[in-house]
């Protein structure tokens, strides 16, 4: 069973236009909506790669309602606990070029008592069984040690963790020892304090630095240069697959979505990587922040690449 946790979803408004004027009038010419997150669109993806999560988090305010019902249209399961204040908008401009800048906002407040609702919850999804992801920012009123504290509650049943998070939360998740990860360069890049680009041996010995902290698979994405997957007994370099990309935003959630996927199929590493690589760039192609459709990703599966480092 997978379980994604979002502690702030947010409605995704991606907007098109034609360039980005900065402190001048700006015209829309195409506006998408969707229910987003990265918890949630991990689960948008994994029903569509054909398996089953329950979507859980924090939903308030007419946009928790809204979010509530798109996905059991998309007949996803949830469990989500509601709070008081309005779920956020966050706010996706393309501009013609391909570039995407992103407004998000901070979203509604957690009180002590809703976080403790929630992790009750969890606690009754967590056996040996369970795959927890843990994706993206938190709110207001959750400590930065939540994914942290969360890893070590659902270990002590058996579960395994998959964490997607930036910054210190990644930093401070990290001591809870998560069992896959998935940062994209910049975010292993601020971890290890480099203050240049690191070249892909670095990126190689700062993924495998992250074994130290009991992780057994790390994933480290690399845009549309593609990733690298690494685990303690293999490690592969996969270039990005070349597609008609509309919005990046969400490829990260695509790839872990096929990660948490495998890992509940129980596919070889090898599949899961082809899985990770199709599904990923499958969602570049989609507009706004909806999953890809299997059909695209098991046609892009076939164009992968495995270079064995
Ligand atoms: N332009 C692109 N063309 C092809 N594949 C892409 C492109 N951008 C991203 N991908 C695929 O998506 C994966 C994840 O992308 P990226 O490294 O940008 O993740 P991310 O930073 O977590 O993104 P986000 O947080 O916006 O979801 C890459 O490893 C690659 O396989
Ligand atoms: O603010 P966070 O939680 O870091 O990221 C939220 C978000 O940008 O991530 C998803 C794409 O990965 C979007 O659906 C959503 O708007």
């Amino acid at each position: 069973m997978i379980v994604t946790v979002t502690m702030n979803p947010a409605i995704d408004k991606t907007v098109d236009i034609g360039k980005f004027e900065r402190g001048d009038l700006n015209r829309i010419k195409r506006v998408e909506i969707d229910a987003g997150g990265k918890g949630i669109n991990v689960s948008k993806t994994i029903r569509e790669l054909g398996g089953e999560s329950i979507a859980t988090g924090f939903v308030g305010g007419t946009s928790g309602t809204i979010i509530r019902q798109v996905l059991a249209d998309l007949g996803l399961r949830t469990d989500f606990v509601d709070v008081k204040g309005e779920t956020r908008t966050n706010l996706k401009v393309v501009e013609e070029t391909g570039e995407v800048t992103e407004l998000n906002e901070p979203g509604p407040e957690v009180s002590k008592e809703q976080l403790k609702d929630l992790l009750n919850r969890l606690d009754g999804y967590a056996n040996p069984d369970t795959l927890f992801v843990l994706a993206g920012s938190i709110p207001a009123g959750i400590p930065t040690d939540i994914y942290r504290k969360i890893t070590e509650q659902v270990h002590q049943k058996g579960a395994k963790v998959l964490l997607d998070a930036d910054g210190t939360l990644f930093s401070e998740s990290l001591k809870g020892k998560p069992d896959m990860l998935k940062p994209n360069r910049s975010e292993l890049e601020r971890h290890y304090q480099m203050d240049y680009r690191a070249s892909e041996q670095e990126l190689v010995a700062m993924g495998e630095k992250l074994f130290d902290h009991g992780v057994s698979m790390a994933a480290i994405s690399l845009g549309q240069m593609g990733a690298i997957f690494l685990t303690k007994e293999k490690r592969y370099r996969c270039p990005g697959l070349r597609v008609k990309a509309h919005s990046t935003v969400g490829a990260g959630d695509a790839l872990v979505a096929a990660m948490a996927y495998s890992w509940d199929e129980k596919l070889p590493l090898e599949t899961c990587i082809r899985l990770c690589m199709g599904a990923s760039a499958g969602a570049v192609t989609s507009i706004g922040t909806k999953p890809p459709h299997r059909s695209l990703v098991d046609e892009l599966v076939t164009q992968v690449e495995l270079l064995e480092l």
